[in-house]
């Protein structure tokens, strides 16, 4: 629990004016019968009463709009949770919405007033709006200051205890009206020269309950995850950064990517995707990375792909090259200090070949969980066929089930099936020819392989082998 002070000198400008106690203590009478519900202001005048007697029994915070710089915290925590108290006992009230918030945000006006109850201790809170000479960070000739007044007996509750949880409230209120964030280097806003982030609203339909994959593995990623966000003080107590690293891998078609805005829906947090051909060298990427928020996903897909990065030493002496970005720098500033620059960060990577990634990236401790991410399975398909067709049970789908467990059949191509018409029938019929062909040509092709290796084995010469090989190659490419 911090301490009294601490948290006054953090969070606040505290002044006990005389004079300002006094105008308080004057309006009390007239803020309770203005904007109380009829039924609490008796409760809350024989509780405020005591004001008018004694003001040295009162005090009151001031929680100035800008802090330094920056936005004083507490003042957006306050102004939020204010917005939810809002009812029609008030004369004035500003509503407000921008592109990025999902509902209307109310605030209260210059001069409201609202009297909160909390653990029995009450609080008035006050939103002032002083003219002022200099020009304030905000541009205008006014300093903005929400005034929390209270009995100087509940100073201890309500900075220990009353602030917090307005800090907390605030943050829960934000949380559910998130709309969820994509960056990237470039094309939707960022200056790609300038190498900033840009971003755009994530309206990803993908959710936990619309992927297709192995239902314990889904299962354990999304206790995983549950785990991951609750064990703040467990990462600082065994002292390593609050930090989880996933490595997603398989054929291309899989979901992958799909899973990522799953896990973003989830917990809520904005996605950097961050495309490694597009950065310099290592300090522009420790620059990126440090301008990256809390509670985000860090993604870098087909990390394979990505640069020169399979070969760890070969990346690090090429010096001379435009792109200087290598693994070391990537993996070292992950591990390193970036992570401990801030607090519930994951990071992604995806590959559609694990073979060919660095051991480095490899090594336990690393990537915290690898998920493999494979070709549909029959309880993969019903969550499809449920999501696709919104039915549960149909005569074709155990023909179907038995289809695909013979041949190699992604959700991807599943799912552009299941697309191609509303009505279940016509649809499960056309899988069901979609997933015969692939099995023939997939016999086809393992006949034509075969016959391969008897050439390899028989044949001798070896301009004609290479001149058959090609042939077959050409036949192959055909299907
Ligand atoms: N496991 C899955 N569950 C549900 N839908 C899926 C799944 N896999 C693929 N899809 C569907 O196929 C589309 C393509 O999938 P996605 O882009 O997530 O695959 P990927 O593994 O990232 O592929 P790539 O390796 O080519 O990047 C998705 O938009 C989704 O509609
Ligand atoms: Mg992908």
């Amino acid at each position: 629990m911090p301490s009294t002070s601490s948290v006054l000198s953090a969070y606040t400008s505290f002044t006990a004016s005389a004079m300002l106690v006094k105008t308080v203590i004057n309006e009390v009478q007239t803020v309770t019968t203005q904007i109380v519900p009829k039924r609490l202001q008796e409760i809350i005048l024989s509780k405020l009463g005591g004001l008018c007697g004694n003001s040295s029994s009162q005090m009151t915070l001031a929680i100035d709009e800008f802090n330094g710089y920056s936005i004083n915290q507490l003042y957006e925590a306050s102004e939020i949770y204010l917005g939810a108290k809002i009812d029609a006992s008030l004369d004035r009230v500003k509503v407000s919405k921008s592109p990025k918030e999902k509902n209307l945000s109310m605030t209260i006006e210059e001069g409201e007033k609202i009297v909160d109850i909390f653990q029995g201790v009450h609080v008035l809170w006050e939103m002032t709006c002083l003219k002022t000479e200099e020009m304030s960070k905000s541009g205008k000739f006014e300093k903005r200051v929400i005034e929390l007044s209270f009995y100087k007996k509940d100073m201890e509750k309500v900075v220990n205890s009353y602030l917090p949880y307005v800090m907390e409230r605030s943050d829960a209120m934000k949380e559910e009206d998130k709309v969820l964030k994509l960056y990237a280097l470039g094309p939707f806003g960022g200056d790609i020269d300038g190498g900033s982030w840009g971003s755009t609203n994530l309206h990803h339909p993908a959710t936990f309950d619309t992927i297709a994959m192995d239902p314990s593995l889904k299962q354990a990623l999304i206790d995983d995850l549950d785990r991951f966000v609750k064990r703040r003080s467990f990462y600082r107590k065994v002292g390593k950064a609050w930090k989880r690293g996933y490595l997603l891998y398989g054929p291309p078609g899989t979901g992958k990517s799909s899973l990522i805005a799953a896990m973003a829906n989830y917990l809520k947090f904005n996605i950097y995707d961050l495309e490694l051909a597009n950065i310099f060298n290592n300090s522009e990427l420790r620059r990126l990375l440090v301008s990256t928020a809390n509670r985000s996903i860090l993604v870098i897909e087909d990390i394979d792909c990505s640069l020169e990065l399979q070969n760890r030493q070969h990346a690090r002496y090429d010096l001379n090259e435009r792109s200087q970005v290598t693994l070391s720098g990537l993996l070292n500033f992950i591990d390193g200090l970036w992570s401990s620059c801030g607090d519930e960060r994951i990071i992604m990577f995806t590959t559609n070949h694990k073979d060919r990634l660095d051991p480095a990236l490899l090594r336990p401790g690393r990537m915290d969980m690898h998920i493999h991410m494979s070709y549909c399975t029959p309880s993969g398909f019903r969550i499809l066929v449920s999501n696709y067709l919104g039915i549960n049970s149909h005569k074709l789908l155990v023909e179907i089930d038995e289809l695909i467990t013979e041949v190699k059949v992604t959700p991807a191509e599943i799912a552009e099936e299941l697309m191609k018409s509303e009505d279940a029938d016509i649809a499960l019929e056309g899988l069901i020819k979609f997933v015969k062909k692939k099995t023939e040509i997939g016999n086809k092709r393992k006949a034509t392989e075969e016959t391969d290796i008897d050439i390899d084995e028989n044949v001798v010469d070896s301009k004609r082998l290479s001149t058959k090989k090609r042939r077959q190659l050409k036949k192959i490419k055909k299907f």
